[in-house]
């Protein structure tokens, strides 16, 4: 699914109401009865009192439209305007006019603080108050009133975006943003709703059809895509009946040090279970009788060193290379990744200590080859680009970084985004439960599995990214977000494929004539 910028926004709401012959009042109209649909079919007419309370632009029309089905329909509604400019849009002021036809409880202007509403918290808040025209710090008062709305503790649905959040900043200050139990956002997510510093704002959020245009919501292209099934299904290669393990490549891991042979082991389960053919690991010698007894689908190849990397030589010819996941960051090991980068041309994957050493030694990333994966966790970025000011410098600051050493970055989190050059691609699956040790280490290892069969790097990488997501979705279902651990990652590989064919479930319909007894 794509998500649009503001601008892009503007522009398909004005280009729908060209193309479509309606007005923008029409679309508005579209926009505010989809909202009240959508509570409707939850509340069926319950008695719960909801307070509508809407801005002067076109957000607050959109509310003043709920506020108008809602009352039409019986609800127990009290609808306010929050009066923070002169300025009414046009939108707003025939929706204002309307509601004032509609009913004698003509809605309350609200001027300031003092006439704070009260609100029980067994109540519903609508807030229509600020959309995606929010451009300028919001006004002492208003913001007393969000925190009024904290105060209650009642459930909050926010219109389009929690009012007071910009679609393209950090707010300076949590207090002047609303906090939604749940937004209902028109035809695109915003970004906002996957960056660590700004998702917080809402619960939960979905997206409402509002009917913008086809051909220009296909067409145009979106600094950011968000990755769900829809998205990676195309990009999964079907196996030939004929085809044996050398179609599917060689993928050679190399990393470890004394302690930390476990996420060799990991990275190379990896890359068996997501399917590449072989895999061979490169590790201390301290690692071999580990390796080879709790994973007996590896073959290993060990360094002369007992404890750590000291001189990357082998004899096979890998289809793709991982390299550092516990490599250490020892002046030997750094030396035999250096001399191992003069003469690689095989598509690398480098994640934990080898960014680190990135890190270290900045003048290495030219020796990376083109469409290099780079995999860092927070800190490991802030290596990488060095200290951010907020998400949206970290993002900027991310893609110079792709642009420059023409690599993909995942930054890893909760949403974890694979950046490649200015485009950003926003993974939909995974959850807390892989906040644990070593499910960096699989994905390393999945994501160079698929390289290894042929998937191109960026495709392999948000595949990839996909799959490690899903696997944990399916599996914490049964295990819970505690006692998932990163084998588990790969036990769900299996599952996540599977999940990409499943056939949603057929609504169950019952047969005409048939009658109970
Ligand atoms: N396709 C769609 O998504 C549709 C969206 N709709 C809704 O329209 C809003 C955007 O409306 P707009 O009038 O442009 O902006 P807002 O209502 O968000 O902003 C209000 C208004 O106030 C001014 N302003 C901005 N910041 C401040 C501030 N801090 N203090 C005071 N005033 C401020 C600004 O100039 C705006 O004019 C979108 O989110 C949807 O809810 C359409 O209804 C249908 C199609
Ligand atoms: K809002």
């Amino acid at each position: 699914m794509k998500i649009f910028s503001k601008e892009q926004i503007y522009e398909g709401d004005a280009l729908t109401a060209k193309k479509q012959g309606i007005t923008s009042t029409e679309l508005m109209e579209r926009a505010g009865t989809q909202i009240f649909n959508w509570l409707h079919l939850r509340m069926q007419g319950a008695q719960v009192p909801i307070h509508v309370f809407c801005g002067i632009g076109n957000n607050g029309g959109d509310g003043l439209v709920v506020a108008r089905h809602l009352i039409t329909h019986g609800y127990n509604v009290k609808t306010y305007i929050v009066n923070y400019s002169k300025t009414r849009s046009k939108d707003f002021l025939i929706n204002y006019e309307r509601i004032k036809g509609t009913t004698k409880d003509w809605p309350i202007l609200l001027n300031d603080a003092k006439e704070l509403p009260e609100i029980d918290e067994k109540d519903i808040i609508v807030d229509a108050i600020f959309g995606i025209g929010l451009n300028r710090p919001i006004v002492t008062w208003v913001k007393q009133l969000f925190n009024h709305f904290r105060a209650t503790k009642a459930f909050v649905l926010s219109i389009d975006v929690p009012s007071g959040l910009e679609t393209d900043a950090v707010p300076k200050d949590e207090e002047c943003v609303v906090n939604a139990g749940y937004t209902l956002s028109f035809q695109t997510p915003k970004l906002v709703f996957f960056l660590p510093e700004t998702a917080k704002y809402t619960v939960q959020w979905e997206v409402l059809d509002i009917g913008i245009d086809p051909e220009y919501l296909f067409t145009t292209p979106t600094e950011a895509d968000l990755i769900g099934k829809n998205e990676v299904l195309p990009i999964y290669k079907p196996r030939e009946k004929y085809s044996h393990k050398g179609h599917f490549g060689h993928a050679l891991v190399i990393g470890g040090s004394y302690g930390k042979i476990g996420a060799v082991t990991l990275a190379s389960r990896g890359v068996l279970t997501i399917g590449a053919g072989k895999v061979t690991a490169y590790m201390p010698k301290c690692g071999y009788i580990p390796l080879q007894s709790s994973f007996p689908e590896a073959m290993v190849i060990s360094d002369v060193n007992d404890e750590k990397i000291t001189k990357i030589d082998f004899n096979i010819t890998p289809d793709a290379v991982a390299f550092g996941v516990g490599a250490g960051t020892d002046a030997k090991t750094i030396s035999a990744f250096e001399a191992f980068l003069k003469t690689n041309t095989k598509p690398l994957v480098i994640d934990a200590d080898g960014i680190n050493i990135l890190a270290k030694k900045k003048a290495l990333l030219k020796s990376l080859p083109e469409n290099t994966v780079l995999t860092p966790h927070p800190k490991e970025l802030e290596g990488l680009i060095g200290k951010w000011t907020d998400d949206f410098d970290k993002l900027k600051k991310t893609k110079a970084l792709s642009k420059k050493y023409k690599c993909i970055v995942v930054i890893k989190g909760a949403n974890t985004i694979t950046v490649y050059g200015d485009k950003l691609y926003v993974n939909a699956t995974g959850n807390p439960s892989l906040a644990t040790a070593g499910t960096g280490d699989v994905l390393t290892g999945m994501i160079t599995g698929l390289i290894a069969q042929g998937y191109d790097a960026l495709a392999a990488t948000i595949f990839g990214v996909y799959l490690h997501g899903k696997s944990a979705d399916l599996l914490v279902e049964e295990l819970g977000y505690q006692s998932f651990i990163a084998s588990h990652v790969i036990e769900g590989i299996p599952l996540a494929y599977l999940d990409l064919f499943k056939q949603p479930e057929p609504p169950q319909v019952e047969e005409a004539g048939e009658e109970e007894n």
